[in-house]
């Protein structure tokens, strides 16, 4: 079967990988309500189009933080890419460069931040978890600054590991030589317990400061699903927020990302980019997020199934559709350019 949709992706890469490490990668926490809610939000999407606007050859093209992305779009922050692919983050980079999309680098990276860097053509960002242990996540951001991240993407949703029942009953643990290989001294083999006996539950917004103090990188906060808390975001000064639940992998029943992301642009006005992940998997979902106010938007699964069928070509290919079905929409709803994207285009 010749793959056209990340749809089609989805099915190569499930008849593919070994049915624990599908499940740890498909999975959402609890009765996966969320997982379920992020794609059904898109769904129900209705494109208003506009007609006879000339719009054949949309300009995607954005500036973030004053580096150019080909398409407002960039890879989300996932662990292990190399459960994927034995090549894991290289080719998820190598095939971001090749399309101009940024990847967000998962401190759970399964290859070294060096080699991602070298192999990089677009802006690499380097995602945070806080660790109890404050300067093991200093020295991780210190080596992510060294190697030549560009912004730091702290995730604020996972206080601990969301309630994962599929990798509970599986009793999921990493197979051999799957690591993250750019933490000192790590000897877990299940996230969950990695993540319980690791990371800071104590977190509070005081962490903003401290990452101030430590690097001068641009700071984004990554799982914000309410207003009151992007203006919090706003107040501390971040530089960028993302409207995120993880992707259905942490509390189970709260929103749909594109159910709140409205209510978040409306409440940061304007401060800061405001970027938004989960269950976007289509161009037309893309170019709903950016109708209600969105800078840009995240891709998680999906790449990890490029990678399963074809690796860094498979990576490349899933990533190649959203441009082509971003543009496609654009042309056909009458948008030849972000900056002519609006609400108007959203019907109920
Ligand atoms: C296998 C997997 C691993 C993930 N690892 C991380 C991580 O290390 N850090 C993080 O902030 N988010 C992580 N996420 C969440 C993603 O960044 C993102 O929020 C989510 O996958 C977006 O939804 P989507 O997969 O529907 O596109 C992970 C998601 C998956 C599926
Ligand atoms: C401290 C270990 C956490 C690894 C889990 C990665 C992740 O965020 C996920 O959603 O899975």
């Amino acid at each position: 079967m010749t793959a056209l949709t990340l749809g089609d992706y989805e099915n190569l890469a499930r008849a593919r990988l070994d049915r624990l490490v599908w499940d740890f990668c498909a999975g959402g926490a609890g009765e996966e309500r969320t997982l379920t809610a992020n794609m059904a939000a898109f769904d129900d999407v209705r494109l208003r189009p506009t007609v006879l606007r000339g719009a054949s050859d949309p300009d995607i093209a954005t500036r973030i933080f004053g580096d150019r992305w080909a398409a407002p779009l960039a890879v989300a922050p996932m662990a292990f890419h190399t459960l994927a692919h034995p090549d894991g983050e290289l080719a998820t980079v190598r095939a971001a460069t090749s399309v101009g999309m940024p990847v967000v680098v998962s401190t759970m990276a399964g290859r070294r931040f060096e080699e991602l860097v070298s192999a990089a053509g677009s802006p690499l960002w380097l995602q945070v978890y806080c660790f109890r242990d404050r300067f093991r996540t200093q020295r991780l951001i210190e080596h992510g600054e060294r190697a030549g991240m560009n912004a730091l993407v702290l995730t604020v949703d996972a206080p601990r590991l969301g309630r994962r029942l599929r990798d509970v009953r599986n009793d999921f643990r990493l197979p051999p030589g799957i690591m993250p290989v750019n933490l000192d001294g790590d000897g877990f083999s299940s996230p969950a317990a990695h993540a319980s006996a690791e990371l800071d539950p104590t977190l509070d917004w005081s962490v903003i400061d401290w990452l101030r103090s430590i690097s001068s990188l641009p700071l984004l906060v990554k799982g914000i699903l309410t207003a009151s808390d992007a203006e919090r975001a706003v107040r501390a000064g971040v530089d960028g927020i993302v409207v995120s639940n993880h992707g259905g992998r942490q509390l189970d029943g709260v929103p749909a990302t594109f159910e709140v992301l409205p209510e978040i642009v409306a409440a940061v006005a304007g401060s800061c980019p405001v970027l938004v992940d989960g269950g976007i998997r289509r161009g037309r979902d893309v170019l709903a997020c950016l109708a209600v106010g969105a800078a840009a938007v995240l891709v998680g699964r999906p790449v990890l199934h490029g990678l399963a069928v074809g690796g860094q070509e498979g990576a490349a290919h899933v990533l190649g559709i959203l441009i082509e079905e971003l543009t496609d929409a654009m042309t056909l709803t009458g948008t030849p350019s972000l900056a002519d994207i609006h609400p108007g285009l959203i019907g109920h």
